[in-house]
């Protein structure tokens, strides 16, 4: 590759944060025009090298390179300004603005009597909203817009300043196939206009549909590159992020399934702002123990909503019936769950499963805070137990139980999330989108931990968006469309096809 076919170089560049080295002596290039992927496990690196190479994080070892010249980016303006955009995953416009005024926020333009000139802004951004397929006008505020539009609002932005390497963290983890698409085309008319793109995500089927060339992080090191990814398989990719084979895939034992655990009856939840509309709508279903009944649907279907009603969390508008154990309960609050056994591992991890500030040990204690009180007192010695025990038998990558919860990568975060319902020992599971941002030999982990809890009997219901996921945990699959249920399927009926039909009805 000649020199003049590399946009962006970071060479050997190493960060270290208290006690982790989280990139050592990384060299990579960005190639103008193709989407570099970068892929690694959880905690390689790759969002620390992404936010070296945008100006998050100003200081480092090493030297990066624009166009063969070294550059230092003091923060993420000062990279924009000179054609490096990031669009994080965390989308960070500000919602009661419209688009035209977050795009153009902090570089607003004037006219010759000073005044804002909204005629020119609202021109401008309608011409960079019709490049990434966003038909909406200039002046929609951002609050009313769907989390897919949001993020092409955000390359807008990108556009604005000619950005000549655009970063992607995760962008398709929480928007719509139809969006998938959408971003998919953007992709592809930047790269034909000489925008170089860096790409993160850990859904390795996609990758392959867009990636020019992969990259691999492992432990902080650069391990190598696949440099022509048409010619990639899925195995050499899991090989350059792992660094060997999985040999373990996953396959859900056939297990017999114990009595009835759970079961709800015609429960539905109108919306809060016309009772005469559902978010769920009259779904009954039952839950054995030792099996894990799976919940699919498209986005807006109405499974979160029926995750959160069943656990207590809307109960001052929720009616129908639910049974533990074949007994009627009454769940009006989160506490009420958890007394009566159930344990909800949520969607958003940084919303609603972790208090990010808060040591790891503080978060897995927190939702069983009766395993670890002493007298009356909290028994730090226990809290730091459970901890250590959940680090070892997750995995999670850190360096001690006493980090701070934000310090973690994304999957990281994930499996303490998942720890913190763990310690609670429960007797029904709710698991949302369990696997969303985790690697695939950690998803392969969580795959064999919700089956050892289906061996011990619990019973464990299960949302995910990915079918080929669904179909290789589940014992039984029942889909939701239009917050009601379409669809109800054993192991051996489901196929993608079936599914994907009942969901769309
Ligand atoms: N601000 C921080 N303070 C301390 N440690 C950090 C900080 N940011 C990241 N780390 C550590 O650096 C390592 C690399 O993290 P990074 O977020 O870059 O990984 P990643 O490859 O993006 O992972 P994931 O796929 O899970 O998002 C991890 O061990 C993480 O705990």
């Amino acid at each position: 590759m000649e020199e003049d076919n590399i946009i962006l170089q970071a060479v050997n560049i190493t960060k270290k944060f208290a006690g982790v080295t989280a990139l050592d002596n990384v060299s990579i290039n960005v190639h103008k025009g193709k989407v570099n992927v970068i892929v690694g496990e959880n905690g390689a690196g790759k969002s620390t090298l992404m936010k070296i190479l945008s100006g998050v994080y100003p200081e480092y070892d090493g030297t990066l390179l624009l166009q063969g010249e070294p550059v230092n980016f003091s923060n993420p303006k000062d990279a924009m300004s000179k054609g490096i955009a990031i669009i994080h995953q965390e989308l960070n416009l500000i919602p009661y603005l419209s688009i035209s005024a977050n795009i153009f926020l902090g570089r607003e333009i004037v006219d010759p009597l000073g005044l804002l000139d909204f005629k020119k802004m609202n021109a401008i951004t309608k011409r960079l909203l019709e490049r990434v397929e966003c038909n909406v006008p200039a002046t929609t505020l951002v609050s009313s817009l769907r989390v897919g539009q949001q993020q092409q609002v955000e390359i807008a932005k990108a556009l604005l300043e000619d950005a000549k390497v655009v970063i992607m963290d995760e962008p398709t983890s929480a928007i719509t196939d139809a969006e998938v698409e959408v971003l998919f085309r953007i992709i592809a008319s930047l790269k034909k206009q000489q925008v170089s793109i860096v790409y993160i995500s850990h859904k390795l089927d996609e990758l392959f549909l867009i990636a020019d060339r992969f990259v691999g992080l492992r432990d902080g090191k650069m391990v190598g590159t696949i440099e022509n990814a048409e010619q990639g398989t899925k195995d050499d990719l899991i090989r350059l992020m792992v660094g060997r084979d999985i040999t373990n895939l996953y396959i859900k034992d056939t297990l017999p399934l114990g009595d009835e655990i759970f079961k709800v009856e015609n429960v539905s939840l109108p919306k809060p702002s016309n009772a005469s509309q559902f978010l769920v709508n009259n779904v009954s279903f039952s839950l054995r123990k030792g099996e894990v009944l799976g919940v699919f649907g498209l986005m807006g279907a109405g499974r979160t909503e029926l995750l959160e009603t069943l656990f207590g969390l809307h109960s001052e508008r929720m009616s129908g019936s639910i049974f533990i154990d074949g007994r009627k309960v009454d769940i009006r609050s989160v506490k009420d769950a958890v007394a009566n056994g159930m344990g909800l591992v949520p969607e958003d991890r940084k919303k609603d499963g972790l208090v990010l500030s808060m040591p790891i040990y503080k978060n897995v204690s927190m939702a069983s805070l009766d395993q670890v009180i002493d007298n009356g007192f909290l028994n730090n010695r226990a809290e730091n137990g459970l901890a250590k025990q959940y680090i070892a038998d997750l995995k999670i990558k850190t360096p001690s139980q006493n980090e701070r919860s934000k310090n973690l990568s994304g999957g990281n975060q994930q499996k303490v999330v998942l720890s913190k319902w763990l310690a609670t020992t429960p007797k029904i599971l709710f698991l949302d989108e369990p696997t969303r941002g985790i690697d695939v030999n950690a998803k392969n982990e969580i795959y064999h931990w919700i089956n050892t809890l289906a061996k011990r009997g619990l019973g464990v219901l299960v949302v995910s968006s990915e079918l080929p996921e669904i179909m290789a945990i589940c014992d039984r699959i029942i889909v939701m469309g239009k917050s009601r249920i379409t669809g109800e399927f054993t192991k051996n009926e489901a196929t993608e096809d079936i599914i994907m039909n009942a969901a769309i009805l």
